[in-house]
């Protein structure tokens, strides 16, 4: 897998979490391998180091089956960012994000970045069909040409490429709003914190379509996080049991509101 390793020391986390079917590990594959593979639904969760400049940041694909989800808050414990994700072709997928995934970030940092994403864009947008020129080999890109020229403006009826595209069932807004909720139940002050424009996503693990902007976006998001930790880890090489023990210790949603 390129510039994935598994031997070098995370300076910070990211986690990926969501309802099983969302397409998590497929972000995740198509991200670090460049490509959209078969799938099996995760089992507890899997972890992979990405070398991001001469930073490493490890992110954890959690598994979104019922019967993991008390793992859930031990993955999410000291997470630097965290993408919640959803399937915008499954409105019940956005609602368990707030109902059941939520709370798990409790365990989070404090200053941790949230991420709404909504996956499968490909089933339902016309744009998120097409190839994402960053996977295209020279061989590929002609295949692209060619899909492009064969539509050379979108067309206005919902006809695609590959076939029918399905109805929507999350918009754009709906994840917004969430977003909104997410930063309430946070206690975060909507307008000192990141916008939900830019962390809003519709993407594609099928197409590749705003895989990368998602993760390369989050990783320029943590830049800060990183520094200060590496800075911290300078000045007392020593372990403060404290700090260990409260790394995750985000305040509780009952005790901040
Ligand atoms: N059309 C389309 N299908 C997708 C996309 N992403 C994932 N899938 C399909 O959705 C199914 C589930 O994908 P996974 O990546 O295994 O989902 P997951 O969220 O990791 O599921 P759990 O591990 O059970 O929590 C698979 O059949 C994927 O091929 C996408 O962007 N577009
Ligand atoms: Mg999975």
């Amino acid at each position: 897998m390129p510039e994935v390793s598994k031997l070098k020391k995370p300076d910070v986390k990211l986690v990926l979490l969501g309802d099983m079917n969302v397409g998590k590990t497929s972000l995740l594959h198509r991200y670090t391998e460049r490509k959209f593979k078969d799938t099996v639904s995760t089992v507890g969760g899997a972890f992979f180091l990405k070398q991001w400049g001469p930073y490493n940041i490890s992110i954890w694909d959690t598994a979104g089956r019922e019967q993991f989800h008390g793992l859930g808050s031990m993955y999410c414990r000291g997470a630097a960012a965290i993408i919640l994700t959803y399937d915008v072709t499954n409105w019940q997928s956005l609602v368990e994000l707030e109902e059941r995934f939520l709370s798990l970030t409790d365990t989070a940092n404090h200053d941790c970045i949230y991420a709404v994403v909504g996956n499968k864009a490909d089933l339902t947008d016309l744009t998120a069909q097409l190839p994402q020129t960053s996977d295209l080999g020279d061989q590929t890109k002609s295949e692209e040409s060619q899909v492009l020229s064969a539509c050379p403006t979108p067309p206005a009826s919902p006809v695609s490429i590959s076939g029918v595209l399905l109805r929507k069932q999350v918009t754009h807004d709906d994840a917004v709003a969430l977003y909104g909720r997410i930063l309430r139940y946070k206690c975060l002050d909507e307008k000192s914190t990141l916008p939900a424009e830019k962390m809003c996503f519709e993407t594609s693990a099928k197409t590749g379509y705003n895989v990368d902007s998602l993760f390369e976006t989050l990783f320029d998001l943590l830049l800060p996080s990183i520094l200060r930790k590496r800075n911290e880890n300078q000045e007392s090489p020593t372990v403060d049991l404290e700090d260990c023990r409260t790394s995750g210790g985000k305040r509780g949603k009952a005790s901040c509101c």
